[in-house]
């Protein structure tokens, strides 16, 4: 194993140690108050490039990508009053001479040349329409897993925008190791906290960032986007992408990306231990033996053969929990907005009424959307049969808790199991009072009630699985512009350039759908050859991919310009 391997293992190794705590307990998913920081680092060391894990390319790759790149960073005009774009000569001339001036006035340069020529500063757009269902059209499974197998075994030449330690990544809410390996892998600077940050404290430190790592905690409303100044991509480390202003980030040419289906099964698994726990009453009795009570009960105890389970959303985790819950005996129905193919010997309702006067068991697998906001309150529990239950693993809005406390109390709800609430604590502690949410003493008092505290997906495997996919979707789009798998933007791919492409450019603009833009922008490209392109358009968003030869160094300035000066730019990227 080479050193740099090992390195990598033990760095990953320390990293779950220090996960783990001092407690040695068995989960990723602490959000201890205490923050660990990693703050960015300037060291000479950070600045050095590295390439990604799992697989190490080969060394003669690594060598010739480090050498294009430097080749185009050292030849690109800087903002100096003594430098001029036409005192630019052939990129190895300028190379050559530049080469020990370079080094002595790197961080100017550097400097400036990343910000003007990869436009980190964005500007305006217009309006989406969006779905935050990971089974809406614009996610292609296909996709992202080919795109993963092409991360792991990068075949073409790597792009960089520009000096990968100059892209600042802050991760809240202790997102897995396995993320913070593969960006770190990369040279990308990376801070790390392992709960969510309160709104002043996340407006200061979002300004300087151009990727952010959250998971479902961290609201980012459009209020906090608009100080996100350099912003490039939102990696939510989870399902659900409600807690982001999805179309604001796509009118400001921000990217975002989820994992559709990385905890499905970890959510399933919680409800089937939740469906078994609330018929048996098991919270209750295990309450009571850590009490000193011992108290054997059968009444209204029962087995879950033959129950009928109603799966409320038959998306990712409801068809993965009927399938589970068939295999244990229990008869199946569905409701979902959308006709969804059974599986097994399930069957989808008509209404959400037909579900919910059925069902001995009621569970909710659907997004946070204007829609499902209380769409189980009193009139539905009313509907639900005498003694039942209820699950929600899904969203707090959801479920009207007001409205569940009183049927519990009044004996039609048998039990009740929540994983989510309408407001959630940003870390561990002793927070869940009538401070957080006003009924949370009524709530605490009920009988055959399980709280769990948000963790359908907390699951080593979930969160090691998430951590993955989203972390290479997020080195994807910052070294070559993939937007495969993104939630808010079209799907936009090119094949990789290859080694022996050498002075190519990929050029991605995102900008308004507009009648016009695309000639426009074919007008600024046409000096040079057009090798491939790719435009689609979500709403009132487009984004367009083109990788072009024959570019000079100093033409990189000019192609970026002129595509910045267009008015329906939202974001310009220059990539070499
Ligand atoms: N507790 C936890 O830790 C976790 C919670 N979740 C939550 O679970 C939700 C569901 O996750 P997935 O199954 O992966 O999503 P999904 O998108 O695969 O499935 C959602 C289903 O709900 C349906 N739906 C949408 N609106 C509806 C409505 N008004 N009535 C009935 N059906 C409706 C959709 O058509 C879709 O089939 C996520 O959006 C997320 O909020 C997800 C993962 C972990
Ligand atoms: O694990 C988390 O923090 C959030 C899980 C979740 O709710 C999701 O994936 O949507």
């Amino acid at each position: 194993m080479s050193s740099k391997i090992r390195s990598l293992f033990q760095g990953f190794r320390s990293s779950l140690d220090a996960d783990h705590g001092a407690s040695g307990s068995f989960s990723g998913d602490s959000d201890s108050p205490t923050t660990s920081t990693t703050t960015y680092d300037s060291s000479p060391a950070a600045a050095i490039p590295r390439r990604a894990p799992p697989t190490p390319p080969d060394e003669k790759d690594n060598h010739h990508h480090l050498k294009t790149l430097q080749h185009f960073q050292q030849s690109i005009p800087v903002h100096s009053k003594n430098s001029s774009p036409s005192s630019t000569t052939s990129p190895e001339n300028q190379h050559n001479h530049n080469q020990h001036k370079n080094y002595e006035n790197r961080e100017t340069m550097t400097d400036a040349q990343q910000i003007e020529v990869n436009g980190l500063v964005h500007s305006i757009s217009h309006t989406l329409s969006l779905s935050n269902s990971p089974t809406s059209t614009f996610h292609s499974p296909v996709g992202s897993y080919n795109s993963r197998t092409t991360f792991n075994r990068p075949s073409g030449k790597q792009l960089k925008p520009f000096n990968t330690q100059d892209i600042k990544i802050l991760l809240l809410e202790n997102v897995n190791v396995a993320a913070r390996e593969i960006l770190e892998s990369q040279g990308y600077q990376v801070e790390f906290h392992k709960s969510s940050l309160p709104e002043d404290q996340l407006v200061e430190k979002i300004r300087d960032v151009h990727v952010i790592g959250i998971r479902s905690k961290t609201k980012l409303s459009a209020k906090v986007l608009r100080e996100a100044k350099n912003l490039l991509v939102i990696g939510c480390f989870c399902i659900g992408t409600n807690q982001v202003d999805l179309e604001y980030a796509a009118k400001h040419g921000i990217s975002v990306f989820n994992s559709p289906f990385s905890n499905s099964r970890s959510v399933a698994e919680l409800v089937i231990s939740e469906i078994i726990a609330l018929a048996r009453q098991l919270g209750d009795r295990s309450m009571e033996m850590h009490n000193g009570t011992w108290n054997k009960v059968s009444a209204r105890c029962w087995e879950i053969r033959g129950k009928i389970l109603g799966i409320i959303g038959y998306g990712h985790i409801g068809s993965q929990l009927s399938v589970l819950s068939e295999a244990m005996g229990m008869k199946v129905i569905y409701y979902d907005v959308v006709p969804l193919m059974a599986l097994g010997t399930a069957k989808q309702v008509p209404t959400l009424k037909d579900l919910l006067e059925q069902a001995d068991f009621v569970t909710l697998h659907v997004p946070e959307i204007p829609e499902t906001k209380n769409m189980i309150g009193a009139e539905q529990l009313a509907q639900m049969k005498q003694g039942s239950y209820l699950i929600n693993a899904s969203r707090g809005s959801v479920v009207d808790i007001p409205a569940l406390i009183e049927s519990m109390r009044s004996g039609h709800t048998a039990g009740a199991a929540l994983d989510v609430y309408p407001s959630e604590p940003a870390a561990n502690g002793d927070y869940f009072n009538d401070t957080l949410n006003t009924w949370g003493n009524d709530l605490r008092s009920l009988k055959n009630l399980i709280l769990t505290p948000h963790i359908g997906g907390s699951t080593e495997e979930a969160q090691s699985a998430i951590g993955v996919e989203v972390g290479e979707a997020l080195v994807r789009y910052i070294n070559s512009g993939s937007t495969i798998g993104c939630v808010n933007m079209p799907e936009v791919t090119l094949r990789s350039l290859t080694l022996a492409e050498e002075n190519h450019v990929r050029v991605i603009f995102i900008h308004s759908n507009r009648p016009g833009v695309l000639r426009q922008v074919n007008s600024i490209l046409g000096d040079h050859n057009v090798d491939k392109q790719m435009s689609d358009s979500r709403g009132d968003v487009a984004y367009l991919m083109a990788d072009i030869s024959d570019v000079n160094a100093g033409d990189i300035r000019s192609l970026y310009e002129s595509l910045e000066a267009l008015s329906s730019k939202i974001m310009t990227r220059v990539l070499y």
